[in-house]
This record gives structure tokens, C-alpha cells and sequence, in this order.
């Protein structure tokens, strides 16, 4: 087994940091590969488990450590699953107003029956950079998205996420409710599985 002690986290995503590093509790320290590079590998893959894979591998690469990628994204049922793997790219890089923004654009005057949404995830992680089997886990979570942004907490997409188990949006839950039921913490609990740390 590798030494998780020393786990990289390839994403240079905060949110993510810190909903991961909170599931993982204090027996596993994710350093964030920003500490090494500043510079993000382009995200040319298909899927989100490509692309989870190409993070890893490139944060391995850097870091020389075994790495852990996060690749995820909201599927629009309406928009027949975009932005799906898109969902950071949606509005040009613009950031997470703008790309809220332009979701609720594309959906206007769609009606409620027909905003359903998942969050996706998926969770590389390689124990070197040319891993020949690295560990893959995935989780969804089946929401709505809502027709005004509402809610503080979480990034991205959290604001216009319904969560209908809640009646709240993700934005609205706190980060311990978000990190018991989101996409990430299904994969998280995976992932913890398949590491026998649970
Ligand atoms: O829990 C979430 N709550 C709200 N929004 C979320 C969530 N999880 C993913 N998302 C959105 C953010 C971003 O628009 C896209 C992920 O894109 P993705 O490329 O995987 O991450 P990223 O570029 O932000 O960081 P990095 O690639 O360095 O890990 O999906
Ligand atoms: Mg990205």
C-alpha cells in the first residue's frame, strides 16, 4: 500500500480541497499541487474519468507522490448532459458567476419537470505517474436547477442546485451536510473503501 500520508491533490480548485480534506479526516494530509505549479494541464479528455486520470498523472508527474484528481461537473438533463465535463469551461473561463449566469440563460422559461440535473464525480487516484491501474470511483447526485441562485455556502454550481432530499439548494446546506450527501462524498466514501481506511 502507498504511503497516503503524502497525498497530492491535483486541483488547483479550493472547494474541492476542502470538502476532500474534511472527508478524509486527519489521518490522510492532501497537499494541493498549486504548491509545485501554478499551471493547470489542459483538460483534453472525453470523460470525467479521463480527465480525472490526466490530472492525476500530471500532479504525479510534478510532485513526484502519488495524487489524487477530481473531475466533476453538473449534467443539465434539458441541455441533454451539458455542461457535463464542460462545466468549469461553460462560459469561457469566465468564472463560476458567469457560467451560473449563463445556466440559468439556458434554461429560462423551461419548466420546473424538466430541470433536472446530477452533479457528477469522479476520483483518480495513481500511485505513481505511469500507474497502470489506477483507482477510479465515481458518485452522482439528482438535483434541479433552480431559476434564481440562493444559498452562501459551497462554489460553482452550488447556488442553483435544488437538493430535493433537503428542500434546500447546495449552497443552503452546511459544508458538513454538503459533504455527507454531495456527488464528491459518495466517491470519497468509495474511495475509502477500496484504501481500507474505513
Ligand atoms: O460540489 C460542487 N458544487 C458546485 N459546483 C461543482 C461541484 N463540483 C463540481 N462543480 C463544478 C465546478 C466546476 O465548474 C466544474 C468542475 O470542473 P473541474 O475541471 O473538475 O474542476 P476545476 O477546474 O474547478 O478544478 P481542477 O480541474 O483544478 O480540479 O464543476
Ligand atoms: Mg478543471
Amino acid at each position: 500500500m502507498m504511503n497516503l500520508k503524502q497525498l497530492v491533490l491535483a486541483s488547483h480548485n479550493a472547494g474541492k480541497l476542502k470538502e476532500l480534506q474534511a472527508m478524509l479526516g486527519d489521518s490522510v494530509q492532501l497537499r494541493s499541487i498549486g504548491e509545485w505549479s501554478k499551471v493547470e494541464p489542459e483538460e483534453t479528455g472525453l470523460s470525467f474519468v479521463e480527465n480525472a486520470i490526466l490530472k492525476a498523472r500530471n500532479a504525479s508527474r510534478i510532485s513526484g507522490l502519488p495524487a489524487l484528481a477530481d473531475d466533476s461537473g453538473l449534467a443539465v438533463d434539458f441541455l441533454g448532459g451539458a455542461p457535463g465535463i464542460y462545466s468549469a469551461r461553460y462560459a469561457d473561463g469566465k468564472g463560476d458567476a458567469a457560467n451560473n449566469a449563463k445556466l440559468l440563460d439556458a434554461l429560462k422559461d423551461v419548466p420546473q419537470a424538466e430541470r433536472g440535473a446530477q452533479f457528477v464525480c469522479v476520483l483518480a487516484l495513481v500511485r505513481h505517474a505511469d500507474d497502470p491501474l489506477p483507482i477510479l470511483c465515481e458518485g452522482l447526485w439528482h438535483g434541479r436547477i433552480l431559476t434564481a441562485a440562493s444559498g452562501e455556502h459551497g462554489f460553482g454550481y452550488d447556488p442553483l442546485f435544488w437538493v430535493p432530499e433537503r428542500e434546500v439548494s447546495s449552497a443552503e446546506l452546511s459544508p458538513v451536510d454538503k459533504n455527507q450527501i454531495s456527488h464528491r462524498a459518495r466517491a470519497m466514501d468509495l474511495l475509502r473503501q477500496r484504501l481500507g481506511l474505513k
